[in-house]
């Protein structure tokens, strides 16, 4: 049977989307296909979400969209045998893997690139698209919805990419850093682990909604805290010293030559 969806390579992105896109009933389980070469993963998504699996990529392709989920480094061993695959989209989240070189492997295919994050997850994510020039309103329309369910989406040039990758992809795991300094600050000045978790992660997700509900640039909510003489300022004067704001560009571009690496 011919699925709406297939999914190439089952792991933590490939779920993250799956588990949204069934939560949200976009897609009917049956109408989804999930490939990927580990018998226990494919047993864990097939029980955890009814979707039909498989270890043959070929029988995935079989569908209107085929979802690329596999690292960078498996593409070319995923793709063995589906340049014509029957899939009629192709999408493709891997990090790096550039429209042209898609292209090839999938010769007169309609292509999206994306790139999301992991707090798509809880369907707070954000994610970036750019289209080929053969990818039609209504299936690039297909792709923000599924794109939509696990949170918000924004088309970008393709040139960007990259640039989405370093920001927003690998962003999550630099505030997950942030979150954990700053519970062992908390910690360090004597409160309890669990305590300290709490406040950190309430304090970035507050942040986050702060900033997104009211507009305020970065620097004018970092203004309000700091009172003349107080804490804040003493804080921020030690992040200034640490190199804060250097160490957060120098690693958004790190990420971002990565990205680059990755692409050729
Ligand atoms: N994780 C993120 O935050 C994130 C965010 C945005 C984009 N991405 C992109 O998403 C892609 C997947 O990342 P991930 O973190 O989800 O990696 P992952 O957890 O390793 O998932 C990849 C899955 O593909 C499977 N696989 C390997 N070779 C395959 C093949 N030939 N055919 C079918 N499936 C195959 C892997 O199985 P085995 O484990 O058995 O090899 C694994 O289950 C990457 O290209 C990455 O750049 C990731
Ligand atoms: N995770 C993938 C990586 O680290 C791509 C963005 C986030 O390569």
């Amino acid at each position: 049977m011919k699925a709406q969806l297939s999914i190439i390579g089952g792991g933590v992105m490939g779920e993250a989307i799956l588990s949204r896109l069934i939560a949200s009933n976009l897609y009917l389980p049956s109408d989804v296909c999930v490939s990927d070469p580990m018998p226990e993963r494919r047993a864990l998504l097939e029980k955890k979400y009814g979707v039909q699996v498989t270890p043959n990529n070929l029988v995935a392709a079989a569908a209107e969209i085929m979802l690329l989920a596999v690292k960078p480094q498996s593409l070319n061993a995923a793709a063995i045998g589906l340049a014509n695959a029957p899939a009629t989209c192709i999408v493709s989240i891997l990090a790096g893997v550039t429209l042209a070189q898609l292209e090839v492997m999938f010769p007169s295919k309609p292509i999206i690139r994306a790139m999301p994050n992991t707090p798509a997850q809880v369907g707070a994510g954000v994610t970036a698209i750019a289209a080929n020039a053969l990818v039609t309103a209504a299936q690039l329309d297909a792709v923000r919805k599924i794109f939509g369910a696990v949170g918000t989406v924004v088309e970008v040039a393709e040139s960007l990419m990259n640039a989405v990758t370093g920001l927003s992809g690998s962003g999550p795991a630099y505030v997950a850093l942030m979150v954990e300094a700053m519970a062992d600050g908390g910690v360090a000045a004597g409160l309890p682990r669990a305590i300290a978790m709490q406040l950190a992660t309430q304090t970035v997700l507050g942040t986050a909604q702060l900033l997104t509900e009211t507009n305020l640039h970065p620097a004018q909510l970092k203004d309000q805290v700091t009172s003349p003489a107080g804490t804040t300022i003493a804080a921020i004067a030690q992040l200034e010293k640490a190199g804060l704001r250097s160490a957060m560009i120098e690693a958004v571009l790190a990420a971002t030559r990565r990205a680059d690496e990755l692409g050729n």
